[in-house]
């Protein structure tokens, strides 16, 4: 008898929606944000060519504009809590980009303060790790010279956020590692707009106690070349080195590079701070907020892996409530440190004045 399941190809989850329209906005392509009665076309200005931004610009007649986060505003001297719409017209693409992200752009004359609508674009930027400076215009109904363009309502965008906690275990395999020993890989796929993950088991933990773990954000520079501008390539060594010394643990490796902006805006963030401003600014001048990072995708790999109550190894707070937000007991938390270097100083003091990170640094200054 043949096989009768059956697969709804007529019908699309959000998820999948969401997942289409941010594949749109990095091809460079428009997308409509609709709700019940209101549609936005919009572009992410970060991933569009100048070409592209004067099409749009002719599509619109010229009413287009330029929605910026509450965070550019704020460094451009505007106050607002859902960001803000500056007229584009007469704008060129070198003009836009300089309003939307370059150090010491000058405060817009004219502007006003963006509806949630418009300021939802920017959260699918977020999740392309595109930069949220989203060229805009409101359509009519009628209007089918963006036809072709991906729509998407925002509801759906809100309903596709489930899709976070939803994860799967592809494969576990051992993989010994050096000073380390016997590591098992598992490899995990899910979530909204995410590569796929690994967890790394050290050794046998006991998981009917609280399990040693440490979750950590990618970051291709300190941990895969060693770079001397953080502390992150240390703390994934020492991180590992600790979990063996406790008798085994976890070490969740998240795709959250610069703090869940990618590496395009970190890079562009480094940029910044060789200017002289500290981590949290430069992050802010590109629209961006201190920490985008969230722990819905620790927290469903930790339970696939049998795992509900963790001491954590970190100095950031943040992760601790993040964690417990998505239902992991934390039963406790252990520091994880690196060598402070001249490079890195800054870096460090900023996460503990201004991020709350509990490192002592001053001790880890007079030690090294
Ligand atoms: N945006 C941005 N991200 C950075 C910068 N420097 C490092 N990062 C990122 O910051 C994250 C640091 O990750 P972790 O070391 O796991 O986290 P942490 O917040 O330092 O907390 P613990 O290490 O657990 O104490 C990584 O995603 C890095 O890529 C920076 O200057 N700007
Ligand atoms: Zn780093």
């Amino acid at each position: 008898m043949k096989n009768e399941q059956c697969f709804d190809f007529q019908s699309v989850s959000p998820q999948m929606e969401v997942e289409r329209a941010v594949a749109e906005l990095r091809f460079g392509r428009p997308v409509i944000m609709r709700d019940c009665d209101r549609r936005i076309a919009t572009l992410a200005l970060d991933c569009v060519s100048p070409s592209l931004f004067d099409q749009f610009a002719r599509a619109t007649d010229n009413r287009h504009s330029l929605y910026l986060t509450e965070e550019r505003a704020g460094r451009l001297g505007i106050g607002t809590v859902c960001g803000i719409a500056v007229p584009l017209a007469g704008r060129s693409f070198d003009d836009a980009s300089r309003l939307a992200y370059a150090l010491g752009a000058e405060r817009p004359v004219l502007w006003e303060a963006a509806d949630p609508l418009v300021a939802a674009t920017a959260e699918l930027a977020r999740l392309a790790l595109l930069l949220p400076a989203m060229v805009a215009h409101e359509i009519d109904a009628d209007d089918n010279r963006f036809a072709a363009c991906q729509s998407l309502d925002v509801a759906q965008l809100k309903a596709s956020i489930i899709a976070r906690q939803h994860f799967q275990q592809v494969v576990r395999t051992r993989v010994p590692l050096k000073d380390i020993g016997d590591a098992d890989f598992a490899v995990f796929r899910g979530g909204l707009a995410q590569k796929d993950q690994i967890a790394i088991i050290v050794g046998n933990p006991d998981l009917s106690r609280p399990v040693p773990a440490r979750i950590h954000s990618s970051c291709i520079t300190g941990d895969l070349c060693g770079s001397l501008k953080c502390d992150c390539g240390d703390q994934l060594r020492n991180g590992l080195a600790q979990l063996k010394a406790a008798g085994g643990g976890v070490l969740v490796y998240l795709d959250q590079e610069g703090r869940g902006t990618g590496i395009g805006a970190k890079m562009r963030a480094y940029g910044y701070q060789h200017q002289g401003l500290d981590t949290i600014d430069a992050d802010a001048e590109l629209g961006l907020a201190s920490d985008h990072r969230r722990y819905e995708a620790a927290a469903a790999m930790l339970g696939l892996l049998g795992i509900s109550r963790v001491i954590l190894h970190t100095n950031n707070p943040t992760k601790i409530d993040g964690l417990r937000a998505n239902g992991i007991d934390v039963a406790g938390h252990v520091r994880v440190t690196g060598t402070v270097t001249p490079d890195n100083v800054n870096y460090l003091r900023t996460k503990t004045l201004r991020a709350g990170h509990t490192l002592e640094l001053e001790k880890l200054i007079a030690a090294g």
